[in-house]
């Protein structure tokens, strides 16, 4: 147990859209707490450039693997018995990415049924806790691509905005809808990483969300 009475088995994961600071607040809430991280794989991914250049011929492949490594992640978590901050969780793979390309087309219905059942399956083993928070990050469309555009992955920076835009909206609707575990919604204009007491305030926040679930 630590200051804030987070219990040390935690599992935090920090959600929301591709450029928001995701990777940021998960290497400095584990850091404050001496958790450990959950971090996508994003330079040896053998899928995600080839993805972003042909989207139609690349999503299947791409979900099928980001569902075996979010799923390898979540046994390794499973099994060291929580204390984890996590970036990203799996229900945005199926709830925001293979859902937005299945519905534009650039994945076929059988491949988006075929990769649904598999997630299904999977979700459904003892691999498998909610986390104890889900933290939402939240700020403007602008801020957002400007980050992106600042981060410098040129697949990103080449992708047309309209794709940026309609997952920005489709992200707004999904915390709207989602119920699997209690969230904290967090702007991302209200906090600042390096500042000790800006931390503090978020983690505060994370306890009282996860002592209200508790009770
Ligand atoms: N609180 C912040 N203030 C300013 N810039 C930030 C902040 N958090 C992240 N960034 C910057 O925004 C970009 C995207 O952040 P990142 O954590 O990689 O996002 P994500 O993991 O959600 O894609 C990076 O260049 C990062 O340095
Ligand atoms: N499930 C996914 N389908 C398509 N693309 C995805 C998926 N999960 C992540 N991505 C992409 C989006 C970004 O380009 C990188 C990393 O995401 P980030 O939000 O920057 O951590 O992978």
């Amino acid at each position: 147990m630590n200051k804030y009475g987070i219990p040390s088995n935690a599992l935090i994961t920090v959600a929301g859209t591709v450029g928001v600071g995701k990777s940021t607040l998960t290497a400095e809430l584990a850091r404050h707490l001496g958790f450990r991280t959950s971090f996508e794989k994003v330079d040896h991914n053998p899928y995600l450039e080839k993805f972003y250049h042909d989207f139609e011929r690349w999503s299947f492949h791409l979900q099928i693997y980001f569902l075996a490594e979010r799923f390898k992640e979540q046994k390794k978590i499973f099994e060291a018995g929580g204390g984890f901050v996590q970036d990203r969780s799996i229900y945005e793979d199926t709830g925001i990415f293979a859902k937005m390309h299945a519905d534009q087309g650039t994945m076929t219905q059988t491949d988006y049924e075929t990769y649904t059942s598999l997630f299904e399956a999977m979700v459904m083993t003892p691999y498998f806790p909610h986390p104890d928070v889900l933290i939402y990050l939240e700020g403007s469309l602008p801020s957002i691509l400007k980050r992106i555009k600042e981060r410098g992955r040129e697949m990103e920076i080449q992708t047309d905005p309209s794709y940026w835009e309609q997952m920005y909206k489709r992200y707004s609707d999904w915390i709207n809808e989602f119920k699997v575990c209690p969230v904290l919604r967090l702007n991302i204009d209200e906090y600042d990483v390096h500042d000790p007491a800006s931390m503090d305030d978020i983690l505060w926040k994370v306890s009282n969300v996860i002592q209200k679930a508790v009770k």
